[in-house]
């Protein structure tokens, strides 16, 4: 199935059924159009740069290249680019993407023309799902990303703020080891595990000293359907994004759906946030106690700077995207840490054996041993090397058209950086594809991004703002699974790691372990 057969499936069968006259009238248009589309941009290129576009596949009149597209675009990506080299063209509708495979183009992209690259072009889920893309994700390079930034890297996501919300994020990791000592013997989905944790690890941390007992329970659950449905439907190809023409007939309805869950969303929030506006006005001890981010967010809001304010609609959209820009992210990357060391006794054996030097076994992991784990901390990095949790970082769209690799890439274009490929490339690493934690003992790769081998977090201006709570949250949870259980998969069956394209690149088949308790004192399961 290619990906955009999903597409006209969704097209016949959404709720706006078409017509087949109003379908074919529509084909005769946007063949038309899409050969002016051609025309022009070749034409006008022609004239103004002596520098071509870079080479690409062929594609068909109207849609382009989208019809040969495999789902698995980081591995078909990969794959073109074996045939049309480290910098290449494609046709997705109306629109021209770029595909980056090698360091060289990467840091031309990233480095050298970081300013010129660091814009984004929202998809329609997207910007629905941020209040129209006022999120940091979304919102293109310029004083308003600038200030949001500045409240995430400074205030919010700062390793001081980080360690002030240990509490709310040791809370979910003891419930899930107390979860798990109740299925002890039992096989546990180790994926949906570790969304649960950290999904829930991120709402305390939003708001968990706002709404207490069964109120965040239920707030909780609520905010994860919506989430995943709101995933659901992100990925879903969408013609509005490869024809921004028809953006306003929103064909497949996928606009509207995301309109209705980002308002649930919204609700959610909003009632979270009178009940925090009510415990200030009470002036009692609990509202000046609870810190969370969302209290550091009402503070910032009322401090704020007054060329670019910080308002409410703002502050959700940042709060949305610590939870989207988290999640699926972070627990993607403990599943597959955690298939890699059951498939590698001797891995699993080395880092045990650093949590029994560094723990202890009468003793309990806390956050702060993660910085004397470096056997670990090679794991996860290898982890991102392999599965590099966004395989072609969040798609860049240069603000003009510029010249990389000696092409013209023209303005308002999609690059996709394939991280995924490059990371996998046998002329940088030696067996790319054995799961070695021992190249990252000593080395120089870290997550700045200043190397163009490496760099899972992204690079320069729009590098990941989440890079120290990422690391707090994998270490640490994947430093509780091994240190308070033994793991092995259930009987007969075999690690497969085959990968998975969606919002992010997550294992295709859930992994599923089965606990063993390793600590002798039960109270330290509670
Ligand atoms: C293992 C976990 C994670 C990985 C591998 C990861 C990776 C990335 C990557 C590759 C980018 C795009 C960089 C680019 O476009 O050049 C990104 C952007 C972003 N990430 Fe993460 N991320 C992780 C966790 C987090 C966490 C925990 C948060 C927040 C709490 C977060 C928030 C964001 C945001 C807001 C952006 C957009 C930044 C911008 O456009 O300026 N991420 N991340």
């Amino acid at each position: 199935m290619t990906l955009f057969s999903d597409l006209l499936h969704s097209l016949s069968h959404g709720n706006h059924q078409l017509s087949s006259s109003l379908l074919t009238l529509f084909i005769v248009i946007f063949t038309l159009s899409w050969y002016a589309w051609i025309y022009n941009t070749n034409k006008s290129h022609k004239r103004t740069s002596p520098h071509p576009l870079p080479p690409g596949p062929r594609g068909v009149p109207l849609f382009g290249n989208l019809l040969s597209f495999n789902p698995e675009l980081h591995s078909y990506f990969a794959g073109l680019a074996q045939i049309y080299g480290p910098i290449y063209k494609l046709r997705l509708g109306n629109k021209l993407g770029i595909v980056v495979t090698s360091p060289s183009m990467a840091r031309q992209v990233l480095k050298d023309q970081d300013v010129t690259f660091a814009n984004r072009d929202p998809t329609e889920a997207g910007r629905a799902a941020t209040y129209g893309g006022s999120d940091i994700a979304w919102t293109s390079y310029g004083p308003e990303w600038r200030m949001l930034r500045k409240v995430c890297v400074l205030k919010l996501l700062s390793n001081t703020t980080l360690d002030s919300v240990y509490t709310l994020r040791r809370k979910q990791v003891r419930e899930t080891v107390g979860y798990l000592y109740s299925q002890v013997g039992s096989p546990v989905n180790i994926g949906e595990q570790m969304f649960l944790t950290v999904l829930n690890a991120t709402t305390n941390m939003l708001w968990g000293g706002t709404v207490e007992g069964e109120e965040r329970s239920r707030l909780g659950a609520e905010f994860r359907e919506v989430m995943s449905k709101m995933m659901e439907i992100s990925v879903k190809p969408n013609i509005s994004d490869f024809y921004p023409g028809l953006a306003r007939f929103d064909l497949q309805g996928i606009k509207r759906q995301m309109d209705g869950l980002a308002q649930r969303f919204d609700q959610i929030f909003d009632a979270i946030i009178d009940q925090r506006l009510k415990i200030d006005e009470e002036g009692g001890s609990k509202g000046k106690d609870s810190k969370d981010f969302l209290a550091f967010l009402l503070k910032l809001k009322d401090e704020g700077d007054s060329k670019t304010p910080l308002n409410m609609t703002k502050a959700k959209a940042l709060l949305m995207d610590m939870v989207v820009g988290g999640t699926d992210t972070s627990s993607n990357t403990i599943e597959f840490a955690m298939a890699e060391i059951m498939n590698n006794p001797e891995v699993m054996r080395k880092t045990q054996q650093e949590l029994e030097t560094v723990v202890g076994k009468d003793n309990i992991v806390e956050e702060f041993h993660i910085h004397n784990l470096p056997y670990l901390r090679a794991v996860m990095k290898e982890t991102l090397r392999l599965h590099p949790a966004l395989p072609f970082l969040v798609p860049h769209c240069p603000s003009e058209t510029c010249i990389v690799g000696g092409y013209t890439i023209p303005k308002g274009s999609q690059v996709f950086v394939n991280v995924w490929a490059i990371q996998r490339d046998p002329s940088i690493w030696k067996n790319p594809l054995n799961f070695d934690p021992e190249r990252f003992l000593n080395s120089k790769w870290d997550y700045s991004g200043s190397d163009f081998n490496y760099f899972p977090f992204g690079s320069g201006r729009r590098i990941c703002v989440g890079v120290a709570m990422a690391e707090r949250m994998v270490m640490y949870s994947l430093a509780t699974l091994l240190h308070s259980f033994d793991w092995k998969l259930p009987q007969g069956e075999e690690l497969d790691f085959t990968e998975k394209f969606g919002i992010g690149l997550k294992k295709k088949i859930p992994l599923v372990g089965i606990p063993t308790p390793r600590l002798i004192d039960i109270s330290l399961y509670e």
